[in-house]
């Protein structure tokens, strides 16, 4: 029977180097691979790339990288309410490629379905569009985007079990489900990781075959939503 259960996010993460691309799931505060995050920031691996909708708040999820100096490019959608992050572009220490929403989800799934790349009208006109091929359809001027290239995909859900079957759970699933598959490893982090068999197969959302590293995160936040969090404050 097919194992790919690690120990804990440490083990999750051997082979992370310096330099090294990474995408990791979320949106805004709900899904994020947050004991695989915590892993990293333990373990100084730095000049990391990563590609995430989001990138965090100063203290929660990437911004606990940003904080010390791990990463050193953000591709991303939404990056807003992170002080730390504005900081670090604004002084030129951390480069930026911000990408429209949809293009990023679509460069993930490009990636996981081995399609090297595809056109979109999004960015047309814009400097998203600097230097990439534009092509007529329908009359109308689109895009040649490519699909990411990453070293790990980083990934969290619901439930799964040893062979990697996923569930996610209500909007957590976002971009979790497009980047698992995506990188050359991915890595799962779950609530609960069962037995194979368990999980109801007409309700997997992501088959195991995608996932190479599974294990069940000791610690999750009820960290939902970001604004919701701030007005307590
Ligand atoms: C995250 C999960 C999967 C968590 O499920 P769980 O079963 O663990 O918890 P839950 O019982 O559903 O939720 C725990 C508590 O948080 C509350 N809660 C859930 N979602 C919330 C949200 N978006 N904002 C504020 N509160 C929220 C629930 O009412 C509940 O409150 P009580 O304990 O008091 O009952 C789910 O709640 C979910 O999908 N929520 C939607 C999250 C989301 O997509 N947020 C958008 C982020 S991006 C964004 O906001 C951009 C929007 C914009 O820019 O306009
Ligand atoms: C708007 C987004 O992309 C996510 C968020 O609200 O953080």
């Amino acid at each position: 029977m097919i194992d790919k259960r690690v120990k804990n996010a440490k083990e999750a993460i051997e082979g992370i180097q310096d330099g090294m691309t990474l995408m990791l799931g979320g949106f805004g505060l709900c899904g994020i691979p947050e004991n695989s995050i915590n892993a990293l920031v333990e373990s100084d691996v730095k000049d990391l790339t990563c590609i995430s909708n989001n990138a965090g708040v100063d203290d929660f999820g990437l911004g606990l990288l940003l904080h010390k100096r791990q990463i050193k490019k953000m591709i991303s959608s939404y990056v807003g309410e992170n002080a730390e992050f504005e900081r670090q572009m604004l002084s030129g220490e951390l480069e930026v490629e911000l990408t429209p929403q949809g293009t990023l989800a679509e460069k993930c799934r490009a990636a996981q379905a081995g399609i090297p790349a595809f056109y979109t009208p999004a960015g047309y006109g814009t400097e998203i569009a600097e230097g990439k091929e534009v092509k007529d359809f329908k009359g109308k001027p689109h895009i040649l985007e490519h699909a990411y290239e990453a070293d790990f995909s980083i990934v969290k859900a619901w439930k799964g079990d040893h062979a990697g079957n996923l569930i996610f759970k209500g909007s957590a699933r976002n971009f979790n489900h497009p980047m698992a598959g995506a990188a050359k490893i991915t890595i799962a982090e779950v609530e609960e990781l069962v037995e194979p068999g368990e999980l109801d197969p007409n309700q997997i959302h992501i088959p195991g075959i995608m996932i190479q590293r599974i294990f069940q995160g000791e610690k999750f936040e009820k960290r939902i939503e970001q604004r919701t969090v701030r007005k307590k404050d």
